[in-house]
């Protein structure tokens, strides 16, 4: 105690990595005057300051403040600072050494399903006594998770993060002049949100002169009467009245944008939502809506009912334990209890102590440093592999907020902005969700290669084909983007010779039909297991093998497939631009098993009932319409529907072509019926029978967009065996890609192959980066001591010349 810390940084020698935040490394450091092991939290004040958009002076003093704070605490369970000062950009803040880090890391690590009740239990317990004592001196410390509670190896549970990471909560008028708020969205209590009402006064105005009118109506219609107007808008008033007051408008209308943020929230009591959402953490291995985009997170904080542990999901933990919980998740702060008080639930009541039940949690794993640099592999491997499936900003801070990471910078117009994007929110939800299960796999495989082989060179199972497949999956969604009038004059060509194979194959007598679906067959069982997420090649599959195949239920089996895998049928999503909307259709109906097949293929599709529903729409809402844009070939038509796709309907038969053209003005596929085939006469479909007629122009949109798909599929394999010709292993090619509608019959084989040399690709990249981790870490600790000798030479040399001067 009282023991003096110099702010000289050549008193320091900095040692391992051994955490990482969104503005701070922290360092395993010696404090060489007494030779004690030390925590040094080196705080980028550029990145702090661009981060927050902030002038540089404000930061530095608020952190330096805030830092100075730090070090007046003084708790055993609350991480002190011992010291601070600046060298050059950084703060450097001195704190004892927690040998075994944070909970978030150790659940990383070693238990992902999140730990037992009886460590739980103590952890939290050290966590309230915390913030007790912090709530007691007048301190909140709003960012409660269990990447801020910190364990060494005795079992000693500390908060941290209080004070230099405060610097970035508000500082009053500061904050809201800012237009920022900084948090964790999953741990954020709900009063820190604060709903919008939904809609404006002008809303309300709106909905009750519709609702008058509405009345009125009514009124004149059922009793043959006129009703008064003042009755009429005094009833209208009292059903808007009574609406808001029963449901609240918030609750039905509640949107993104609506969200506001309560910069000046200063409960502690919001500290006590934090800490019961930690708790559902630690018991989980992750906080409740962690899955979620940021933006969904908040939404849902505010309108769904509060997390907590399920009575028959979570059997594994007391009452006691989901008793507590639930009274920490009370959305009405008002209703939450005291730190003080909750110390008295018979949950800490019998918790026991942390030496008997945390220090067990570390028994055989490796150095702290050691857990953290696997981590980093970790989490690069999953941003790069987020940057490869997408590189908006959502995504990225997405990944950001799965790390753990609190410093999260919340611009109040960005959030605007982004949650205006957020519009088909299930849509989003359902991408999301995909790249989830592809990132878990991910992270599943990089953490087995990083903790048990540091180097996979070989995993070719039907497994590791997941990995080969993302690449041609993800750069299509780059691709799709640039698919050129020539690619579509390809692929029209490509559709007719699949025509005209479509048509033979029917033709064929039922014994070759049946050999040719035997010899697919094998060639399937033979060929490399298909993956899961043969989604995407499924179309591919469906053109380059016979009718026989689909009537074999081979293709329905890949249907199911590529619904029980969206991960990776996601983003080969061009064809979602046209989907069930354009109606585009250069095949010929005949062919009844040709119908047939497609028509299995399309209930099989995920966009089976969307399309059906909306030809249905057009044919309910438009029949004539519907029918006449496709017959009536003096007149143009424009039809949109959700704003997606236009047809024209002008001149229909005419010379064949392309169908498909993309529309530089809308950026969605525009189905140009000048280009639809002679001999597919309008009248045909238009006087075909109820059904067919529906169904025909989606089916043939399906066919279209699984020679889309396959063709996207082929150009990008092609084009990314030409950026890996001269990294390929061991100087050899991946295999060449047929080309051709000839050779559409072994693209399978040939993918699932590429596929496995990519796996390699990526497992060799992994140990790469590995290593190049390695010596990034080794290059900046060089750096840094380098530094520090420099400054201690400069130091010498100024004192030299200081006392040559006074000699
Ligand atoms: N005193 C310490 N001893 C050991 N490890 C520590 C210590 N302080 C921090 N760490 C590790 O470093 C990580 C990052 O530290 P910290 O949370 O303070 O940084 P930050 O940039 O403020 O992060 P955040 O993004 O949570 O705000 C922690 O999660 C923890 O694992």
């Amino acid at each position: 105690m009282g023991k003096n810390y110099s702010v000289n940084p050549n008193d320091y020698k900095l040692l391992e990595e051994v955490g990482y935040g969104a503005s701070a490394t922290v360092y395993r450091a010696i404090y060489l005057p007494s030779n004690e092991v030390v925590a040094v939290k080196c705080l980028d004040l550029d990145r702090c300051n661009s981060n927050l958009n902030l002038d540089e002076v404000a930061v530095q003093d608020d952190i330096r403040r805030e830092a100075q704070t730090m070090s007046l605490i003084d708790h055993p369970n609350v991480i002190k600072a011992f010291c601070s000062f600046v060298v050059d950009s950084n703060l450097w803040v001195v704190m004892p050494f927690m040998a075994e880090g944070s909970c978030l890391h150790l659940m990383k690590i070693a238990y992902p399903e999140g730990f037992e009740e009886s460590a739980i239990g103590s952890i939290l317990k050290e966590t309230l006594k915390a913030l007790e004592y912090l709530h007691l001196h007048g301190h909140i410390h709003r960012d409660v998770k269990a990447g801020n509670i910190l364990m060494d190896s005795d079992g000693v549970v500390k908060l941290a993060d209080f004070g230099v990471s405060a610097c970035m909560f508000d500082r009053g008028d500061r904050q809201r002049s800012r237009n920022t708020f900084v948090g964790t969205p999953c741990w954020m209590a709900p009063e820190v949100l604060q709903p919008g009402t939904g809609y404006d006064f002008k809303w309300v105005l709106l909905h009750i002169l519709i609702l008058s009118c509405g009345f009125m109506i009514r009124s004149a219609l059922c009793l043959h009467n006129w009703i008064s107007i003042k009755k009429v808008l005094v009833h209208a008033c009292i059903y808007e009245l009574t609406h808001c007051l029963l449901f609240g408008s918030h609750v039905t209308s509640l949107r993104p944008k609506d969200i506001l943020f309560n910069s000046e929230c200063t409960s502690r009591l919001a500290d006590i939502w934090s800490f019961g959402i930690t708790a559902l953490e630690l018991a989980h291995g992750h906080a409740p809506f962690s899955k979620y985009p940021p933006m969904k997170v908040l939404l849902m904080t505010i309108q769904n009912a509060p997390p907590g542990l399920d009575y028959d999901r979570d059997k594994r933990f007391s009452k006691s334990f989901k008793e507590m919980v639930a009274m920490c998740l009370v959305k009405d702060q008002t209703k939450r209890p005291t730190a003080e008080k909750l110390l008295k639930h018979s949950f800490f009541k019998n918790a026991k102590p942390p030496e008997l039940s945390v220090k067990k949690l570390f028994v055989d794993l490796p150095p702290l440093w050691k857990r953290v640099k696997d981590l980093q592999v970790k989490d690069a491997a999953q941003l790069a592999l987020k940057n490869m499936a997408s590189a908006d900003q959502e995504a990225m801070s997405q990944s950001e907020y799965q790390r753990g990471v609190s410093a999260w910078n919340f611009d109040v117009e960005d959030l605007k902005l982004q949650a205006s994007l957020l519009q088909d929110e299930d849509e989003i939800l359902e991408i999301k969700e995909e790249e989830d299960s592809l990132k878990s796999y991910m992270s599943q495989k990089v953490a087995s290669n990083s903790m048990v082989k540091p180097v996979a060179t070989s995993n070719n199972n039907g497994r590791g084909n997941t990995n080969g497949n993302e690449v041609p999956v993800l750069e299509s969604q780059t691709n799709e983007e640039k698919i050129s009038d020539t690619n579509l004059t390809e692929f029209d060509n490509k559709v007719e010779t699949e025509i005209k194979k479509a048509e033979s194959n029917a033709e064929l007598p039922p014994s070759m039909v049946e050999k040719e679906a035997a010899q697919a067959k094998t060639r399937n069982q033979t060929g490399r297991p298909r993956q899961s997420q043969s989604g995407p090649l499924m179309p591919g599959t469906v053109l380059g093998h016979s009718l026989c195949e689909i009537e074999n239920h081979q293709v329905a089996d890949k249907a199911q497939q590529v619904r029980k895998a969206p991960s990776f049928s996601g983003p080969l999503n061009l064809p979602n631009r046209a989907s069930g909307n354009s109606l585009s259709a250069p095949i010929k109906s005949s062919g009844g098993n040709y119908f047939i097949c497609v028509v299995k293929q399309l209930l099989n599709s995920r966009y089976a009932w969307k399309m059906f529903a909306e030809a249905h729409y057009m044919s309910v809402f438009f029949p004539q319409g519907f029918k006449d844009s496709l017959e009536d070939k003096s007149k143009t038509n424009l039809v949109q529907i959700k704003g997606r796709f236009s047809v024209t309907s002008e001149n229909v038969d005419l010379v064949k072509g392309s169908p498909l053209r993309k529309s530089a003005s809308v950026g969605s596929w525009i189905f140009d019926s000048k280009q639809m085939p002679q001999n597919q006469s309008p009248k045909e479909i238009g006087n075909s029978n109820g059904l067919a007629s529906i169904l025909m122009p989606h089916l043939q949109n399906l066919f279209q967009q699984t020679s889309i798909q396959q063709d996207l599929i082929v150009n990008l394999l092609s084009s990314l065996q030409a950026v890996e010709v001269e990294n390929a292993p061991q100087n050899g090619k991946l295999p060449p890609l047929p080309r051709g509608s000839e050779s559409n019959g072994s693209v399978e084989l040939f993918v699932s192959e590429r596929e496995r040399m990519l796996l390699m690709k990526i497992s060799q990249l992994q140990a790469r980066m590995n290593s190049l981790t390695d010596e990034l870490t080794a290059e900046k600790l060089k750096y840094m001591q380098l530094q520090q000798r420099l400054n201690a030479a400069s130091a010498r040399q100024e004192n030299g010349d200081t006392r040559g001067g006074d000699s």
